[in-house]
């Protein structure tokens, strides 16, 4: 079956979505400041890495899992608007890259599968 990650175009289309996705985060005032100490050429290559293996891409993904990559930022006060918000500019660069809705739905699918993890919540509340 052919995975979600190649229906989207592959690297190339992984590689152009998190370039643009981490300049609307940037450019978010509510969502910059979290970043302020981030390296973000190494933050962008840890997002290709995770939504290549997400999306059923080849998985390189050797970072954190969600739980523990968040958890500072769960301290520093990170709730479902800022969740929301992340979900909302990754699924307006997929809009602007020309992917269709139902595509967009399954990566939301995908972001939202991780909610709980990177709120520091348990799956039940
Ligand atoms: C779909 C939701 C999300 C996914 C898939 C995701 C993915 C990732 C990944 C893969 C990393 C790298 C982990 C590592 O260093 O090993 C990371 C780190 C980070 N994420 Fe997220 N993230 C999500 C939501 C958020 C939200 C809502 C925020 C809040 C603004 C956020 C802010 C950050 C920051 C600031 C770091 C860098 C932490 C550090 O290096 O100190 N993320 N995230």
């Amino acid at each position: 079956m052919t995975s979600l990650y190649d229906e989207l175009g592959g690297a190339v289309a992984i590689d152009a979505a998190v370039d643009i996705f981490y300049r609307k985060v940037m450019a978010d005032e509510k969502l910059a400041p979290f970043f302020d100490d981030v390296d973000m050429e190494r933050q962008a290559a840890k997002q290709k890495a995770f939504l290549t293996m997400v999306t059923g891409g080849p998985a390189n993904y050797s970072g954190k899992d969600m739980r523990r990559a968040h958890a500072h930022l769960v301290a520093e006060g990170i709730d479902d608007s800022h969740f929301d918000a992340v979900v909302g500019h990754l699924a307006g660069t997929l809009k602007e890259l020309g992917v269709d809705d139902a595509k967009i739905a399954r990566v939301g699918a995908v972001a939202e599968s991780v909610r709980n993890d990177v709120l520091g919540r348990n799956p039940a509340s």
